[in-house]
């Protein structure tokens, strides 16, 4: 058995490079930026009034100042700042050459073509140009783009961006036990569970799942298994990992080459996992218990996905206080399946009494993972421990 650390570490390494693709804006949001943009435009391009009203020379303040044109959003006022004279502004309009000041108009009195400042405080009301970003200004590569991000590139205007390509990662459930839901199961049959948990853990990690058929528990239905995910970019396997008579994913992939990085992690859940790379996909193979096999995703299939992305998708361990007395651990890492709640200073932590990794109602309720580390001592309500949040 090897560490969680050192496992995630021989797990990225079978990452391959990221591959880009150019897409226009609107495609972008959620993808990774893979090539820094760089902006086109200083933003605002030219002093910009914040305000609609009067555009003056503040050294014109105290004195009756006669309007002679308009500046509106779109459309500019060609002339100049004159002494004793004042323009008709609107918000987003450039503020005509000469101009300092911008007077909102409910701080002015209007009479005809004449205007008097009742109230000059307050500022300047303008937006110098570039107050935002120069031309020039850089979006940096390894970012998921949200949509301030998307904004800001329009803003820029870089209307197509060089993003990773969506990794595709096919997901194989094997077992003589599954069935997919809406279908009644017969005899010792189940429904199959794990391969949309680890859809959505794989769409969460920002690529394109592809289900494959469910496998049976022969050779010749994994392999035809295993030749559909040809062109894939990663393969997860899901269950058949243990050493029970059918438990067929080592033996059938050692069969088809593949190079195996490790089989067995010192985690609970998740022991029976193994990581390696066949022909030229990496490939995950995860323990059919459904909490072991979502954790292990967690751990494992959305950071590989991040980097084979360009992204580091890391949930960041946190601190919490314990709600209640824990033993001491065994020589695994351990995930429990927790609640949070908020306290005094941490959030409080509560365990679930049973932390069987056969529990989907359990995994469905836990808003965190607390880790233990392999040999933890006893702990005491109170105590401050890590977890991993589930939420976001
Ligand atoms: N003698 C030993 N037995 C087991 C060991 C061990 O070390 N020695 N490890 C146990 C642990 S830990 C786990 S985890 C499981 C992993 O077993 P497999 O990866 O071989 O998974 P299966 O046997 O195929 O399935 C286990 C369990 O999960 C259910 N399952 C499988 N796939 C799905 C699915 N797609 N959707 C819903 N449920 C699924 C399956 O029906 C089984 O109940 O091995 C222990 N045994
Ligand atoms: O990985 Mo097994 O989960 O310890 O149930």
């Amino acid at each position: 058995m090897i560490s969680v650390e050192q496992a995630l570490a021989q797990v990225l390494s079978l990452a391959p490079a990221p591959r880009g693709e150019r897409v226009p804006l609107d495609q972008a949001w959620g993808r990774i930026l893979l090539e820094p943009a760089v902006s086109r435009m200083t933003q605002p391009p030219f002093d910009a009034s914040a305000m609609d009203g009067y555009a003056i020379r503040a050294a014109d303040i105290g004195q009756t100042l006669r309007v002679v044109g308009e500046a509106a959003a779109g459309h500019p006022y060609a002339g100049k700042a004159a002494p004793g004279v004042a323009v008709r502004i609107f918000t987003g309009a450039p503020v005509p050459a000469g101009f300092d000041r911008v007077i909102m108009q409910e701080n002015v009195a209007r009479d005809a073509d004449s205007i008097t400042i009742t109230d000059p405080s307050g500022t300047a009301n303008i937006r110098p140009a570039g107050d935002d970003f120069r031309e020039g200004h850089r979006l940096e590569a390894g970012r998921k783009l949200s949509a301030a991000d998307i904004a800001l590139l329009a803003a820029m205007n870089v209307p197509v961006v060089t993003v990773a390509r969506r990794a595709r990662v096919a997901i194989l459930a094997g077992g003589d036990e599954l069935v997919p839901p809406g279908v009644a199961p017969g005899p010792g049959q189940i429904i199959s569970s794990n391969d949309l948990a680890i859809a959505g853990l794989v769409r969460q990690a920002g690529a394109d799942p592809h289900i494959l058929p469910i496998a049976r528990d022969t050779e010749d239905s994994l392999r035809a298994g295993f030749a559909a995910a040809q062109g894939s970019d990663l393969l997860v396997t899901i269950g058949g990992a243990s050493v029970g008579d059918h438990d067929l994913i080592g033996k059938v992939s050692a069969d088809l080459g593949l190079q195996r990085a490790f089989y067995r992690v010192a985690m609970r859940p998740g022991k029976p996992l193994m990581a390696g790379t066949l022909g030229d996909i990496p490939m995950l193979g995860l323990p059919g218990n459904p909490v072991s096999a979502m954790v292990c995703a967690i751990l494992f299939v959305q950071p590989i996905i991040a980097a084979t992305q360009g992204w580091s998708f890391e949930r960041p361990l946190r601190k919490a206080r314990l709600a209640a007395d824990l033993p001491a651990e065994g020589n695994r890492q351990h995930y429990l399946r927790a609640r949070l709640t908020d306290g005094p200073d941490l959030p409080v932590i509560q365990p679930f009494p049973s932390q069987d990794s056969a529990r989907l109602s359990l995994m469905a309720q836990a808003d965190a993972l607390l880790v233990r580390p392999a040999g933890d001592p006893p702990r005491l309500a109170g105590d401050i421990v890590e977890y991993l949040s589930l939420t976001g």
